[in-house]
Parts: structure tokens; sequence; C-alpha cells
């Protein structure tokens, strides 16, 4: 089985409030129909906000830890990112990608420490009845706190370790981890490592950018990739194209 993340990064225009980049999602969805096609079975595919989500987010003072009881700022947040959630399967079902919405604000929560509860059942029914489910990152309900942001690469990690993922892939707006001199770092197995030279997104961003995914990874027992949309077929293929995390 695979986990997949679209980042938000690529299928959007980042630095613009609520732009699709339709070419990037149109290649995405081309990779992973052919692969499909090509037979790969059992796949889940989670997208990341770009700039649907983030931005909302950030105007509403919302991420990850700090939450808002204000019902109106979370339902801007998860509209935005169901709106994106609309264009991705749109894309997918247009390619006869078996494609179905799981949406973590009705399904996920946090509890009073942040730990993200996420039940499965729902994705393992559909992936046995031959769908491949969608799911975003969203606002979800937190203990304590009102409602907080949960990430696209969170959903990949509690997915990949609940299902048992056999392989992650993270298809992200670089080619993979980027050394100080701009080259892909081919694998990290150590947070401190590398951590000099992990940065935030250079875009609106509430969720961690590259240091967050590279935190949430290692925590992960199955390896992870982390590559660019030039390398998402070849990902889906079975190689291990970009940064390898494990
Ligand atoms: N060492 C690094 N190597 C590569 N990218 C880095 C590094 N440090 C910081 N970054 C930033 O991390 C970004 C990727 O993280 P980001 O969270 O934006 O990706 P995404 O998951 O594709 O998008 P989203 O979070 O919207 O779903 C890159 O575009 C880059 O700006
Ligand atoms: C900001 C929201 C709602 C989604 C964040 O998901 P990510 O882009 O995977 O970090």
């Amino acid at each position: 089985m695979i986990v997949l993340k679209l980042g938000g990064s690529v299928i959007t225009e980042k630095d613009r409030p609520e732009t699709l980049d339709g070419d990037a999602l149109e290649r995405a969805a081309d990779a992973i129909a052919a692969a499909l096609e090509a037979g790969l079975e059992d796949l889940v595919i989670v997208h990341g906000g770009g700039s649907f989500g983030h931005h909302n987010a950030s105007e509403h003072g919302v991420s990850t830890t700090a939450g808002t009881h204000d019902a109106d700022a979370a339902l801007a947040i998860h509209g935005a990112m169901k709106t994106l959630n609309q264009f991705v399967l749109r894309r997918l079902l247009e390619r006869d990608v078996q494609a179905v919405p799981v949406h973590p604000f009705s399904a996920a929560h946090r509890d009073r420490d942040g730990t993200l509860e996420l039940p499965t059942g729902q994705v393992e029914t559909m992936l046995d009845e031959g769908f491949v489910p969608v799911l975003h990152g969203d606002v979800i309900a937190h203990a304590g706190s009102g409602a907080t942001i949960v990430s696209g690469d969170e959903l990949v990690a509690e997915l990949a370790a609940d299902l048992d993922a056999d392989r992650i892939g993270l298809c992200s707006t670089v080619p993979g981890v980027l050394d100080d001199a701009d080259a892909v770092i081919d694998r990290i197995d150590d947070f401190d490592a590398v951590a000099d030279v992990l940065g935030a997104s250079e875009a609106t961003d509430v969720t961690g950018g590259m240091a967050g995914k590279v935190r949430t990874l290692l925590a992960l027992e199955a390896e992870a990739s982390i590559f660019g949309l030039e390398a998402l077929a070849a990902f889906l293929a079975g190689e291990n194209p970009g940064t390898t995390i494990d």
C-alpha cells in the first residue's frame, strides 16, 4: 500500500491566495492514473493546502497548536480545503481514477495533549472496495483549544502507521531535501545532522515547512521519499527518487 501526499506547494501557486496550479495538478493526476492503469493497487492520497487553507489559517491566527472557538473561522479554513479537494477529485475522476473524499474535520480530532486521533476503518473499507481515498490537511476539533490545523504530513504519518503502508511518498515543489549547496540529500536518518539546512516554507505556511516534514517522517517505521513532481511517476513505479527518510 502506498500513501502519497501531493504537496500544496505543487498543486497550487502557494504565494497567491486560493490559486490552483492547474498544469501541475493535471501532471500529477496523469501520473497517478497511469500507475493505477499499470496495476498499482491500494493507493491513499493526501493533499496539502498550498495557497488554500494556509492563508485562511494565518488570517485567523490558527495553527497546529493555536486554536479557535469561532465556527466562522473554522469553516473558512475547512471551506478553502474542500474547494481544493474538489479540484483534486475532479482531475482524478476525469482520468477514471475512482477517487472519493475523506474530510478530516468530520473524522479526526486532537486530544488535550495535541495527539491526533484519526479513525481509519472508512479508509480501509474504501480501499477494499476499489476506491482511492483522498484526504487533505484540514481544521479539526482539539480538546481544550477549540479547533486547530492538522497538516497533510501528520495525516500521512498516521495513515501510514495505522494501515501499515509499504511506501510513503511526499511530492513537493523541490526535488528533495536540499543541502546548503542546494544539492539533493540522498538519505536522512537523523534530524540533528540536517537541522541547519531545514527551513520553513518560503510561502505562508502554518504547519512547519520542510523541518516539520522531516521530523514527522523520521518518527515512522516505513521509509519515506520526498521528491518533486518530475519524479512522481518513478516513485509510483517503485523507485526511490529524491530524499529517502528512514
Ligand atoms: N533544506 C530544504 N530543502 C528543500 N526545501 C526546503 C528546505 N528548507 C526549507 N524548504 C522549503 O520547504 C518547502 C516545502 O515545504 P512545504 O510545506 O511548502 O511543502 P508542501 O508539503 O509541498 O506544501 P503544503 O505544506 O502547502 O502542503 C520548499 O518549497 C522550500 O521552500
Ligand atoms: C492549513 C491547512 C488547513 C492545511 C495544512 O496542510 P499542509 O499543507 O499539508 O501543511
